[in-house]
């Protein structure tokens, strides 16, 4: 048993022992990121000179943008996980080489803001990292980290929160490995890592998604089917991934296996229907590279139509395996309810839904706009939001497949017009093509949606110097538990222009 203190906090030491799948190994030091090197679990602060792994008692000033504990030490700022603000604690520091590894070993005086996480698997998991923080500081944490982030462009509006912020992704993948008894596990990665985590439960998951995961782990052994061990490249099932639609209640299981060749694959399916006559489709995903990537690229549908629908703001949406579709369907309405009030659309005008996805901002636009232009990158996702727009009876949208950034560079080239851009790009934000385009084309308003808002606050500073202002920031916690935070801004364009 590992052991915890008041807290539920757990030494490195033991935590890294905890279900380590057999054989597997975890490795020392990740990537490097200007001064800070970041490490599997803990942070690991760069500094010169070689000591001896040493016991400090620090006191914690803040929290990192990463909602890590910043202490100060010999001058330099370290960054402890699971230390709150006001905490005192005793961390140890060990140093290998020019690296200093520092870790919190046991919290002196908490603060009142730390509870005990209801996870059990919090602290060797990662995939939470704010689990020890009551609602109340989870909530100051991210306004506050989306204030400072904003600041130059005005005051954000408080944050919209989830009532029940548990069981909201729609979407989970498992994946499967052997522990030292050569027993099959079932669980997920810690965080940058593939130290895989042997779990029963996800809090934030919802719960149809992790029965049905572990009923198919239960039926490994009698189906002969080996979990993929990514080192010796043998195995056959990798990951087990779970979309749900919350509204309809249709399910999806896609099995990523790394052969095409399923012996059994029919009595497998007949079984697992019959463990969960809830789900609507199953599907078989090859992926037999040398990657990270949970999906590979050959398909087959092995029962229903190969995708799920789920209902949002009033309109129906297919999703296939592949496309984009945001994980906590509560929030998303807040979401884009609001991005949509920000368009302020009267009925005319033509709007840019970039980095469409399955097609939902702009289909929900497409009822108070003039007409709706769609650009996605993944041919999936342009597949289904084609669908979704015939299937929800929309007349006026259209979806184009190619990097957004090329399409308004087109669409700039060709003096076409857009009256408001509403753009959702991944983490890494949009890009100088992309924005450069929008400026010639000259929106009134560009809305943004984001789920990183450093890579927002970047791109918007490019646009409020090229004639834009910004005129409302809100933030909306799409991620309980995590210290991910969703954010929408209206930008216009100053009268001048
Ligand atoms: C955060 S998702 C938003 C999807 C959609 N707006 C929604 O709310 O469901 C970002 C989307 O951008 C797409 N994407 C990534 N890079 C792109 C690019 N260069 N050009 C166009 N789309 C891209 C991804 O495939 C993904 O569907």
């Amino acid at each position: 048993m590992n052991k915890r203190n008041n807290f539920g906090y757990k030494t490195q030491k033991k935590r890294n022992q905890s279900n380590k799948p057999y054989g597997k190994k975890r490795s020392a030091l990740a990537t490097q990121k200007g001064n800070k090197i970041q490490g599997k679990h803990s942070t690991i602060n760069k500094h010169r000179g070689n000591k001896k792994k040493e016991t400090l008692e620090v006191t914690c000033t803040g929290l990192s943008n990463e909602g890590k504990g910043i202490v100060q030490w010999e001058g330099k700022q370290l960054e402890i996980e699971h230390l709150l603000p006001g905490e005192t604690a005793e961390i140890t520091m060990s140093t290998s080489g020019r690296y200093v590894n520092s870790e919190l070993k046991r919290i002196i005086t908490p603060s009142k803001d730390r509870v005990r996480p209801i996870c059990s698997y919090y602290y060797d998991c990662g995939g939470c990292q704010l689990q020890h923080m009551n609602e109340q500081a989870q909530k100051r944490f991210k306004q506050d980290t989306i204030n400072k982030l904003m600041k130059p462009f005005g005051k954000p509006d408080p944050i919209l929160t989830m009532d029940h912020p548990y069981d909201y992704r729609n979407k989970s993948h498992t994946t499967f490995g052997l522990n030292r008894e050569r027993q099959i596990i079932g669980g997920l990665y810690a965080q940058n890592s593939h130290q895989l985590i042997s779990m029963d439960r996800c809090l934030i998951h919802d719960p149809k998604a992790d029965e049905i995961w572990k009923t198919i782990k239960d039926m490994m052994k009698s189906f002969k089917m080996q979990p993929f061990n990514e080192d010796t490249g043998r195995g056959f099932l990798r990951h087990v991934l779970v979309k749900v639609g919350k509204v309809s209640g249709e399910i999806m299981v896609v099995l990523v296996v790394a052969s095409p060749i399923f012996k059994g694959k029919n009595n497998f399916v007949k079984a697992l229907r019959k463990a969960h006559p809830e789900i609507t489709t199953i599907l078989m995903n090859v992926n037999n590279r040398d990657t990270s990537m949970v999906l590979g690229n050959q398909e087959k549908v092995l029962f229903g139509k190969g995708t799920i629908t789920d209902t949002l703001c009033g309109m129906k949406f297919d999703i296939s395996a592949k496309s984009f579709y945001q994980i906590n369907p509560v929030q998303t309405e807040k979401l884009y309810s609001t991005a949509i009030e920000m368009a302020q659309l009267t009925g005319k005008e033509t709007v840019i839904d970039a980095y469409c996805g399955i097609g939902t901002i702009g289909l929900i636009a497409s009822q108070k706009a003039g007409k709706v232009i769609g650009v996605e990158l993944n041919k999936d996702a342009v597949r289904d939001a084609i669908h979704n727009s015939k299937c929800n009876g929309v007349k006026n949208a259209r979806f184009y497949q190619g990097d957004a950034g090329k399409f308004m560079v087109e669409m700039a080239a060709r003096g076409q017009k857009a009256d408001v851009v509403i753009m959702d790009p991944p983490r890494a934000g949009s890009d100088e093509a992309f924005l450069s385009s929008v400026v010639k084309l000259k929106p009134k308003r560009v809305v943004y949606v984001s789920c990183n808002p450093v890579t927002q606050a970047r791109d918007m500073k490019y646009l409020v110097q090229n004639g834009y202002e910004v005129k409302d920031i809100q933030p909306v916690d799409m991620f309980p538990q995590t210290v991910h935070v969703e954010c929408v801004s209206q930008i216009v364009l100053r009268d001048k222009n």
